[in-house]
């Protein structure tokens, strides 16, 4: 899907995403109470804040997995909260990547194959997927270890495996929710020196949650979640 496909587009520069005003419950728990945040293309911005207080909600409003009960998400100039939910997952596949704490490989699948899927999902050719799957082992500093099974790696090599699989795409944006969160600090700090590296040379826009103000710091600016609300920095004029 390309932004052409999203509904009707008011402004011709702006933020590349924009949340304004959301909202979403969980039965009585209320997760966001009015959360604005504005990205511009190729940010990296760290979100943080106390755990339970409504980051990882945040995140899943603004890539579509979820839409929010009230409030608009806006991505490329179009309302993605209005799209039906095999278009916000047909755009996930094109446009976005994710990286998440645990649990995001295939353990069946061989490094290569799980770095390979997004292509062969969005029907690219599978000797081409493969050769790009190779170029990025090796910008994820992962040569020779195509062919090994997933269950095989270390921890910081799996969350390298995860950050070329959502990478490989080229996403508009890369949702990483506590991407360094199961790696002791030093692989951390690794996987996010890469990370960020990488994004910033693919021009990649990077929402970042983190209760961790050193995978923060890899940031370009850091925004503070407390109790659904995004209460820092506040939204200034001009639509930041
Ligand atoms: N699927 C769910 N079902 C029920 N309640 C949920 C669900 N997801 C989130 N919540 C609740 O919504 C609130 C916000 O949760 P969220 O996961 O967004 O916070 P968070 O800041 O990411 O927390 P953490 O840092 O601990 O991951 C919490 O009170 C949480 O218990």
């Amino acid at each position: 899907m390309s932004a052409a496909d999203l509904p009707a587009v008011p402004t011709a520069k702006g933020p590349l995403l924009r949340a304004r005003d959301l909202h979403r419950s969980f039965g009585s728990t209320p997760a966001l109470r009015g959360a604005e945040l504005s990205v511009d293309a190729g940010e990296i911005v760290a979100v943080m804040g106390p755990s339970g207080s409504g980051k990882s909600t945040l995140l899943h409003c603004l890539a579509g997995i979820f839409p929010p009960d009230r409030g608009e998400v806006w991505f490329d100039g179009g309302r993605l909260d209005r799209l039906s939910e095999s278009r916000r997952t047909e755009l996930r596949r094109t446009s976005f990547g994710f990286v998440f704490q645990f649990g995001q490989l295939v353990p069946e699948l061989t490094v290569a194959d799980n770095i390979a899927l997004p292509l062969l999902f969005n029907r690219d050719d599978r000797k081409d997927a493969y050769r790009r799957a190779d170029e990025w082992l090796t910008r994820l500093e992962l040569d020779g270890l195509g062919g090994r099974r997933t269950g095989e790696l270390s921890g910081g090599q799996a969350q390298r495996v995860a950050i070329a699989r959502a990478l490989v795409i080229h996403p508009r944006v890369l949702f990483a929710d506590e991407p360094t969160g199961s790696l002791d600090s030093l692989t951390g700090e690794r996987a996010m020196d890469l990370l960020t590296d990488l994004a910033r040379a693919e021009g990649t826009t990077v929402v970042l949650v983190t209760h961790d103000a050193r995978v923060a710091a890899y940031a370009d600016r850091e925004v503070m979640v407390r109790d659904g609300l995004v209460t820092s920095p506040y939204p200034v004029e001009g639509g930041r």
